[in-house]
C-alpha cells in the first residue's frame, strides 16, 4: 500500500473530530473522500501529511506525499516553469534555488507536459486561470517526486469545466502508478473519475467501496447526517 491509515483519531478539545478511521490507497489508485462538511475528510489529510498531529492510529506512507489544496499557492509573479521546480526545492542546496539548475528545470518541464502545459512554461502563473493554475500545482507535487498525491478539494474553486479536466488529470496520474487520495465535494465526479470512494460520516468511514457500486442513497445519506 501507499497510504496506510489505522484507527485514526483526533479531537479538537471535547469535539471528537475522527473516531478510528481506517482507509488505503494503492499505488495506481485514485481514491475520492466524500463526506458532508466537518465529517472530518480534511483533517484525514492534514494528520497524513503531518501538518495536524493524530491522538492515535498509525499512518505509513511509502514514498513521501506533496498535498494539493483549494487555494493554490503559486507566486503569480514568477514564471509557471520556476513555480514547478519549487517543489524540487527540498532536495537543493539553498544557493541552487535563486537560479535552478538545468537538470531541475527539464524535469520541471517534464512535469508540465505530464499536466499538459509545457506551452505556458515562460507565463507569469497569475496569467493562467484557476484550473491551469491548479494543474500547475500538480505539476509542482509531481516536481516533489512524490509517489503520494493528496489534493483536498482541490476543485472547489473552479468552474464545472475546469473542474473536471483536473480530476481527470488526477485520474490519469493514478493510471501511470501514483496513489491519488482526494477530498471532493462533486460526488459526480468522484463517481465518474475515481477507482474508489470513501463515505466519511462524523469521522467515521460510512462505506469504502468501487466508485462504480456507488448509488444516489449511499451518497445521499453521507450528506443527509449533516441536516
Ligand atoms: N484546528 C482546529 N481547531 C478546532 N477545531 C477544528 C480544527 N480543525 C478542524 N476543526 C473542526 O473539526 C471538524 C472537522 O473539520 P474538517 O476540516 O476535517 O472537516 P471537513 O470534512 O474537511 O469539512 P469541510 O467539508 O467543511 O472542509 C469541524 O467541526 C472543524 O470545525
Amino acid at each position: 500500500m501507499s497510504i496506510e491509515i489505522r484507527g485514526l483519531r483526533k479531537s479538537f478539545g471535547s469535539k471528537e473530530v475522527l473516531a478510528g478511521v481506517d482507509l488505503t490507497v494503492a499505488a495506481g489508485e485514485f481514491v475520492a473522500v466524500l463526506g458532508a462538511n466537518g465529517s472530518g475528510k480534511s483533517t484525514v489529510l492534514r494528520c497524513a501529511v503531518g501538518l495536524q498531529q493524530p491522538d492515535a492510529g498509525t499512518i505509513s506512507i511509502d514514498g513521501g506525499a506533496a498535498m494539493v489544496f483549494q487555494q493554490i499557492h503559486l507566486v503569480g509573479r514568477r514564471t509557471v516553469l520556476d513555480n514547478v521546480c519549487s517543489g524540487a526545492l527540498g532536495r537543493l542546496r539553498l544557493r541552487q534555488s535563486v537560479f535552478f539548475p538545468r537538470s531541475v528545470r527539464e524535469e520541471a518541464m517534464e512535469c508540465l507536459a505530464r499536466v499538459g502545459l509545457a506551452d505556458r512554461a515562460s507565463d507569469r502563473a497569475s496569467k493562467l486561470s484557476g484550473g491551469q493554475q491548479q494543474r500547475v500545482a500538480i505539476a509542482r507535487a509531481l516536481c516533489q517526486r512524490a509517489k503520494v498525491i493528496l489534493a483536498d478539494e482541490p476543485v472547489s474553486a473552479l468552474d464545472p469545466s475546469a473542474a473536471e479536466q483536473v480530476v481527470s488529470l488526477l485520474a490519469s496520474l493514478a493510471d501511470e502508478g501514483l496513489a491519488v487520495l482526494a477530498v471532493l465535494h462533486q460526488p459526480e465526479l468522484a463517481q465518474r473519475f475515481a477507482d474508489r470512494i470513501i463515505g466519511l460520516t462524523r469521522g467515521k468511514v460510512a462505506f469504502t467501496n468501487k466508485a462504480t457500486t456507488i448509488d444516489s442513497n449511499m451518497v445521499n445519506a453521507l450528506y443527509e447526517v449533516a441536516r
